[in-house]
């Protein structure tokens, strides 16, 4: 290319001359999706601008077209808060998280959401489940199950008592580290304050570091972390945001037992959301107590190749519920096949409610 500039001052000329243009299309884009809104409003006045299918359709999309060199989730991440930004200039989303501030749930959300979404923390689950049943807020941020601990039980149950839907899914890595406060004294640490499944997902790492400290489970990590700021022989084990938000030292980074440690969260609301391409569906089923109830529950799914990427049997708390599953699948509830296997399972079951059909999570 002869015209490739050389030096440094071309360089940023250029670079001046870009950002132009990309401030001009960003702002563009954004009165686009403030006229869609006014589209949507003139429709039906109570229309919700947030679409969980689009934003996955344009995530991917962006993916897909990316040509790097910035890698395809980065780039994605960019046009996240893109979105996130656009959306707030109309409306932005507000959306409870079991909190307290820098738990790793209000971390899922803002993945989910991106930054100019409103973040409320709640402090118990179903709290989130009553606020967006309320509808105080537009969705809620849940934690469902972590790759090293399993699945988080209370979120499933309150499910059970619930006509809340999933509207979306996000995943997220989880890094825990070792933090104190500037008064703490390194060498004397004696005590360990953290949440049980953090607890769980640093075991080995304690067992080698810390065999004889006190581990002191709490409500969540973010407790933790402002639990240490109060004693001279505490640390705390939590992730990034507890430590920023408390201004905490890392003495030991990343001491998950796994390296691929990540845990699931769901996005609930009071939606069904429309097909995005590539989606989920959970489903909780009520079987009664009888020989072979299991198989001829998962024979459907089989016949029609629909692929299971979760199973968890849940004690019921009523009479008719004699074993609950929990069952999450590949496909939307308007796919043909989907629908054909809802009503088969539904003639077989006791009971069969479709906790939703949402977008597979793109970050
Ligand atoms: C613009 C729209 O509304 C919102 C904003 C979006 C965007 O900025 O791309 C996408 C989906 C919606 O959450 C739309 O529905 O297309």
């Amino acid at each position: 290319m002869s015209d490739t500039p050389i030096n440094l001052d071309d360089l940023r000329q250029r670079i001046d001359q870009l950002d132009g243009d990309i401030l001009r299309m960003i702002s563009e884009r954004a009165s686009c999706a403030q006229q869609v809104a006014h589209v949507k409003l003139a429709q039906d006045k109570d229309a919700v601008f947030y679409r969980p299918e689009r934003e996955a359709q344009v995530l991917r999309r962006i993916m897909a077209l990316n040509k790097g060199p910035l890698d395809s989730e980065e780039m994605a991440r960019l046009f996240r808060e893109i979105m996130s930004a656009c959306l707030a200039l109309e409306q932005p989303v507000k959306v409870a998280y079991l909190g307290p501030e820098g738990t790793f749930t209000q971390q899922a959300a803002l993945k989910h959401f991106g930054e100019s979404a409103v973040s409320l923390p709640m402090a118990a689950i179903d709290e989130v489940f009553r606020e967006v049943e309320a509808g105080a807020v537009n969705y809620g941020v849940v934690p469902v199950e972590n790759s090293t601990e399993g699945v988080v039980n209370h979120t499933l149950d309150t499910f059970m008592d619930s006509s809340i839907k999933i509207c979306g899914e996000v995943v997220l890595r989880i890094h825990h580290h070792l933090l104190i406060s500037e008064t703490t004294r390194k060498d004397k640490v004696s005590r360990i304050y953290s949440h049980p499944q953090s607890f769980g997902q640093c075991r080995k790492w304690l067992d080698a570091h810390y065999p004889h400290a006190e581990r002191v489970p709490v409500s969540s990590n973010a407790e933790a972390a402002k639990l240490v700021k109060t004693e001279w022989h505490s640390a705390a084990i939590a992730g990034d945001m507890a430590a920023k938000l408390y201004g905490l030292e890392r003495i030991a980074d990343k001491i998950e037992d796994r390296p691929d440690n990540s845990t699931r969260f769901l996005i609930i609301g009071n939606q069904d959301v429309p097909m995005s391409g590539e989606d989920k569906t959970s489903i909780v089923v009520a079987m009664r107590n009888q020989p072979g109830a299991l198989h001829d529950l998962l024979e459907p799914f089989h016949r029609h190749k629909i692929d299971l990427t979760r199973i968890e049997t849940r004690p019921s708390r009523t009479g008719v519920w004699n074993y609950v599953f929990f069952i999450d699948f590949k496909g939307h509830r308007d796919e043909p096949g989907v629908a054909a296997v809802l009503e088969e399972v539904r003639l077989r079951a006791s009971e069969l409610r479709v906790l939703g059909s949402y977008p597979q999570g793109v970050l």
